[in-house]
């Protein structure tokens, strides 16, 4: 460069005053008020598409045959014809029968119910990853449809329905570009109008990607942010307590604090740190009998009408089909107050099916089932018969049946300590902080107080069966059922099941218990029913249904199973 010379360059200054203009288009309020509308349609949108394809995806799931053809046939219809179609419809048909809507609320309400159909499929498909098994353990525990919906199924759902929604945001909110068809001024239809009047497609255009980048870089966000609070793997601890509650279900986990009393209890009892084999030895002492006083209190929580040994559960004549398998033939038991009744029998025999009608887990087809005296699942009809209650989960929780299942069926998205709270706040109406407290100590009385803020998958099997006792129990049960609760576990892992079951066993907690366990089966059963083909083959006490069985059937059984052993 020489003195006081500038060379200028042309194409420098091109692009120098391309980039500025492009700049100003990007600022450009005209752009961004059409960006603004494009927002608010989607937010709209998605938000009632969201709310209609919950519905239609419950539809979709109903065992109704006409519910779900309607739901079917709205989503095949609506995914079937192009969007442009159904707005000029809207927008241009539908006066004919009186229904007039502006250009802006008519690209809402269309793709409002285009989106339904897609949402629906993509809620359902959530709906259907999460395990049968955790609606099965929200029924055993009270809790009706709507509220194991939104409490147990939705969050869990949440991890496969986030990425196919935010998917669907971001479509829309660049197909809001084909509402200028209905005259809505939106984003793509303003920067057309420029281009219409100065012919810089390139320069308006490439400003206008920019303004979608940055609104779909917003939703990619905030789909990360709502895919990592979902994310049942991840331990995320925050005071977003409120919030949650709000909610009904938990965008972060609370850290538990728990009390000093709870705390003294169930410290040593696994793996804290103890500095004399004393002082370890009087805390072990001091929980066990902790956990013996609280399994006691719960036994004896109510002033229970049936006095202890008068009986609990009446079974009579109970019949049940799966098809053309007859699994129930008309099984006939009574357990008393108090009572441990194990099941024994081969695989197929009906036992757990057997379970699952006394808390009317399962109808049952003939016969009667009464716990205290009442039905569980059926109401006095007209003329005094009983017919099926229309308000199962409040006669379930009425019933106070407990149940504990072979695989566990904790809420995985749970911590221990929200599992076991959550009947007695959702179902029971216990205030927060009570069922807390309750639940510090019934962990405590697991062994599992420093599990407590653990999420399901990361303790182990033996852990998990305890705090799935845990949660049973916080429901102050009259009865507890247990199927199979140590089938699912390694070896080393049954003691520690066991062991609980025998404290509750002593407590006088009424229990029937389907097991293979015949050790356990031997020193804590009062009496044993060997079940087979959907009959009692024959019942009485331990020493004699197993030490000296009468029936041909159960000698096999048990020859079969100690030549297993
Ligand atoms: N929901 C169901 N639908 C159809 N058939 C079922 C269902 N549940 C159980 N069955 C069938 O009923 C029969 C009895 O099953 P059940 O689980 O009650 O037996 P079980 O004695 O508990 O066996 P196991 O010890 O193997 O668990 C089996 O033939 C099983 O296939």
């Amino acid at each position: 460069m020489a003195s006081g010379l500038m060379v200028r360059d042309p194409y420098a200054e091109m692009a120098f005053g391309w980039f500025w203009e492009f700049l100003n288009y990007c600022r450009s309020s005209f752009l961004w008020a059409g960006a603004w509308v494009a927002v608010q349609i989607t937010a709209i949108s998605m938000t009632l598409g969201l709310l209609l394809g919950l519905v239609l995806a419950l539809m979709r799931l109903s065992s109704q045959k006409l519910v779900n053809g309607a739901a079917w046939l709205y989503i095949f219809f609506t995914r079937g014809t192009p969007q442009l179609l159904q707005l000029v419809f809207i927008f241009n048909a539908l006066p004919f029968i009186g229904l007039r809507f502006d250009s802006f609320t008519t690209a809402v309400v269309g793709f409002s119910l285009n989106q339904a159909a897609f949402s629906a499929e993509i809620i359902r498909g959530g709906i259907l990853s999460v395990n049968r098994n955790q609606s099965v353990a929200a029924s055993s525990l009270g809790m009706g449809p709507f509220l194991t919906l939104r409490r147990i199924i939705l969050p869990q759902a949440m991890r496969a329905i986030l990425p196919g929604i935010g998917n669907d945001t971001i479509s829309m909110l660049k197909l809001t570009s084909i509402a200028s068809i209905v005259f809505v001024n939106e984003l793509t239809f303003r920067s057309q109008q420029i281009v219409g009047q100065n012919n810089k497609f390139f320069t308006v255009f490439a400003a206008t990607s920019v303004i979608y980048l940055l609104m779909v870089s917003v939703i990619s966000v905030a789909q990360a942010f709502a895919e990592r609070r979902f994310d049942l793997e991840k331990d995320t601890r925050s005071n977003a307590g409120a919030m949650n509650r709000m909610l009904g279900f938990r965008l972060s986990r609370e850290e538990a604090v728990p009390d000093a009393g709870a705390l003294a209890a169930a410290g040593e009892l696994e793996g804290a740190d103890s500095t004399s084999h004393d002082s370890a030895a009087e805390a072990a002492a001091a929980a066990a009998s902790d956990s013996d006083d609280l399994f006691r209190t719960i036994v004896n929580a109510d002033a229970d009408p049936v006095p202890r040994g008068e009986p609990l559960v009446v079974c009579h004549n109970v019949q049940k089909d799966y098809g053309a398998n007859k699994v129930l033939r008309g099984v006939d038991l009574t357990v008393k107050r108090g009572e441990v009744v194990v099941l024994l029998g081969p695989s197929g025999s009906g036992k757990s099916t057997f379970l699952r009608t006394i808390n009317h887990l399962e109808p049952v087809d003939w016969g009667t089932i009464t716990v205290g005296g009442d039905y569980v699942g059926y109401e006095p009809g007209p003329g005094g018969q009983p017919r099926p209650t229309g308000r199962l989960a409040r006669a379930r929780a009425r019933a106070r049946i407990s149940m504990v299942f072979q695989h566990f069926n904790l809420f995985n998205h749970l911590t221990a300590l929200e599992n076991v709270m959550e009947a007695p706040v959702r179902v029971f109406g216990v205030p927060a902080s009570q069922a807390r407290e309750t639940a510090l100590r019934l962990l405590a009385a697991v062994g599992l107080q420093n599990h407590a803020n653990h999420l399901p998958h990361r303790l182990s099997g033996g852990q998990q069966q305890r705090v799935a006792i845990a949660r049973a129990l916080a429901t102050s049960p009259r009865v507890m059922l247990f199927d199979e609760p140590t089938s699912a576990l390694d070896p080393e892992l049954v003691g520690e099941v066991l062991g609980v079951m025998r404290k509750l066993a002593d407590a006088g907690m009424t229990m029937i218990v389907v097991t293979h366990e015949i050790r356990f089966a031997r020193e804590v059963a009062d009496r044993v029913v060997f079940m087979d083909a959907g009959v009692v083959v024959e019942e009485g006490p331990p020493e004699m249904v197993i030490d000296n069985p009468s029936q041909e059937r159960t000698q096999r059984f048990l020859r079969a199973v100690n030549h297993g052993a």
